[in-house]
Parts: structure tokens; C-alpha cells; sequence
């Protein structure tokens, strides 16, 4: 669907991106995850023609392709109603007439705003600005939505709407790039994600896959006595005191092989707990740097 080709982009002296290859297939969630200042906005803003100043190519499957661009700041005019916003977004894509009436029934109703259609929007909570600021990147039903840390400051009410309305527009066929420092949406969400930091693609893939190529379960065991001799051949054993962690790929087995231990030697232990691998962790381990600050 999109192919992001050798991307640079300085903003003056500052290298915001550089050098970036991404391939992003039709019909996924992609997610963009990086710290702030990692470059998410500036690429997002070169695929959707916002900024046009960059070294490399943007190569569309289709040319004609419609895409939907959800910035990050609230692009709204608050002093009017919700149908006022979507009506001038309507025409900005060139409906009119029936067509756009219609279209933004639809489109309020997608956003659950159909009761608020005839309020200001200086009357909205966050997350109903958030959700207005979405329908109207969607009123030209674009094949590629691209939002821009859409849920940043809203509540969980709408943060789940939004998750369930990207789900919609999966179903639909809309592929979506969905940038945020989230890592727990990301996991969520999205079928693909690329990890940027300072700029540069730290890795990019499948979710399943960077999760298993980086991650490895972990298992904690707490307890007096609760160690079986052996156990680091299942794989790395960080021990403390009375408890230790076992980082394995082979975690049912090295659970049961525990387990049997305990049962032989009539240990209880306080903690047995399999924690799965986390994306955020590896983000951590690949580039040090910390989500949030
Ligand atoms: N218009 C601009 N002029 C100068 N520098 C800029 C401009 N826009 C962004 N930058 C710089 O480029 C780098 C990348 O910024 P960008 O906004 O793309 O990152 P981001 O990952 O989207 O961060 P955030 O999550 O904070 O929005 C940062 O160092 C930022 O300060």
C-alpha cells in the first residue's frame, strides 16, 4: 500500500528523520512508537503531503489512494457546532449537497456524536474534540487513516471508543498509521509497528514477530527453597535472596519442572507468577530510551 523510501527530513541544523525505510501492507493497523521528539509527527506529516521539504520518496501502491490525516493538535473551530466543523471538512474534500449530508449522518454516527451534532464545540469534553477531529479526516472515506496520538489527554470512555472505531474501520478495509508513546495501545491495536528513536527505524514488523525475536518469557518464583537444581538450563537465572527470575523460552516447561520440585519437597512458594514479554521492555532494551518521560 505505502512504501516509505530512504526518508530524511531536517528541520535546519536538526535531523528530525534519518534515512527511513518502512513498508506499510494494505489493511493493517500500523503503529509508529517512539519517545517524544523521535520523529513520529514529522514522517506522518511527509506521508500525508503536510510537509513537502524532504529528501526521499513517498511510493504509493495507487496513486489516487484517499488519505485521512488526524494531526495532533485539535484542528477544530470551537466557536461553532460539530456539524458546522464537518459540514466546511466536507467541502474541503469536495462533497456537497445530499451526498455530504449524508455522509456526515453517518460519520456523527461513527463517532457517537450524533445527539451533539448541534452543539458548540466549546461545549465538548477532550475526548469528543478528539473524536470530531477524527470524523472529519474520515468524511471522504479515505483508504489511509493516519492518526497522530490520537488519545493523548482524553478519557478512558473515549479512548476505547476510538480503539473500537479503528476496529470499524479495519473491518472496512482502511489501512491505518496510528503514531503514539502508548506501547499498551500499540499492543492493543495495531497488527505492525516501527520503533523510532532519534529519528532512525530501531526495528519494524509484525508485532508477533519483534515480540518473538526480542522477548523472552520471564518467571518468578518467591519462597524459601523453591529452587530446583538445574533450572538455568532452561535458560538465564537471576537469583536474589529468596526469590529469582528465570528468563526462558520454555516457560510452561521450566513452570512445571518447579512445580514438581515444590511438590517433592513440601516447599510452598509465596510468588509463582509467568509474566509475558512486554513491547515497552524491549523498546527499553533496544535503545535505552524511556517511553514517557
Ligand atoms: N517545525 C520544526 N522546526 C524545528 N524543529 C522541529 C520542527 N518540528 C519538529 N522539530 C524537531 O524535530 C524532531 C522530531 O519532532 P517530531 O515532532 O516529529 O517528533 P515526535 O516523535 O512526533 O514527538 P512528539 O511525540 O513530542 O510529538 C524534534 O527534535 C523536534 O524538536
Amino acid at each position: 500500500m505505502l512504501k516509505v523510501d530512504q526518508i530524511t527530513k531536517k528541520y535546519e541544523k536538526k535531523t528530525a528523520l534519518a534515512n527511513i525505510s518502512l513498508e506499510i501492507p494494505a489493511g493493517v493497523c500500523f503503529g509508529l512508537v517512539g519517545p517524544n521528539g523521535a520523529g513520529k509527527s514529522t514522517l506522518l506529516k511527509i506521508i500525508a503531503s503536510v510537509i513537502r521539504n524532504f529528501q526521499g520518496k513517498i511510493r504509493l501502491t495507487n496513486p489516487r489512494m484517499k488519505i485521512g490525516y488526524v494531526p495532533q493538535e485539535i484542528a477544530l473551530e470551537e466557536t461553532v457546532t460539530a456539524q458546522d466543523n464537518l459540514v466546511f471538512f466536507g467541502k474541503l474534500y469536495g462533497l456537497s449537497g445530499k451526498a455530504l449530508t449524508l455522509r456526515i449522518e453517518e460519520v456523527l454516527e461513527e463517532i457517537g456524536l450524533t445527539e451533539r451534532a448541534k452543539d458548540k464545540v466549546t461545549t465538548f469534553s477532550g475526548g469528543m474534540k478528539r473524536r470530531l477531529n477524527i470524523g472529519c479526516a474520515l468524511l471522504h472515506q479515505p483508504d489511509l487513516i493516519i492518526m497522530d496520538e490520537p488519545t493523548v489527554g482524553i478519557d478512558p470512555q473515549s479512548r476505547r471508543y476510538i480503539f473500537q472505531m479503528i476496529e470499524r474501520l479495519k473491518q472496512k478495509g482502511a489501512t491505518i498509521i496510528y503514531a503514539s508513546h502508548y506501547m499498551e495501545e500499540i499492543e492493543r491495536i495495531c497488527d505492525e509497528a516501527a520503533f523510532l528513536d532519534h529519528g532512525k527505524v530501531v526495528e519494524n514488523g509484525r508485532i508477533s514477530m519483534i515480540l518473538e525475536k526480542h522477548g523472552k518469557p520471564s518467571i518468578f518464583v518467591s519462597g524459601n527453597d523453591c529452587m530446583p537444581s538445574g533450572l538455568e538450563s532452561f535458560g538465564m537465572l537471576q537469583e536474589k535472596a529468596e526469590s529469582y527470575l528465570l528468563i526462558t523460552r520454555d516457560p510452561l516447561q521450566a513452570m512445571e519442572y518447579i512445580v514438581e520440585y515444590c511438590k517433592r519437597s513440601g516447599s510452598h512458594p509465596e510468588r509463582l507468577e509467568l509474566a509475558k514479554p512486554r513491547l515497552e521492555d524491549i523498546f527499553f532494551s533496544l535503545t535505552g530510551s524511556q517511553l514517557r518521560e
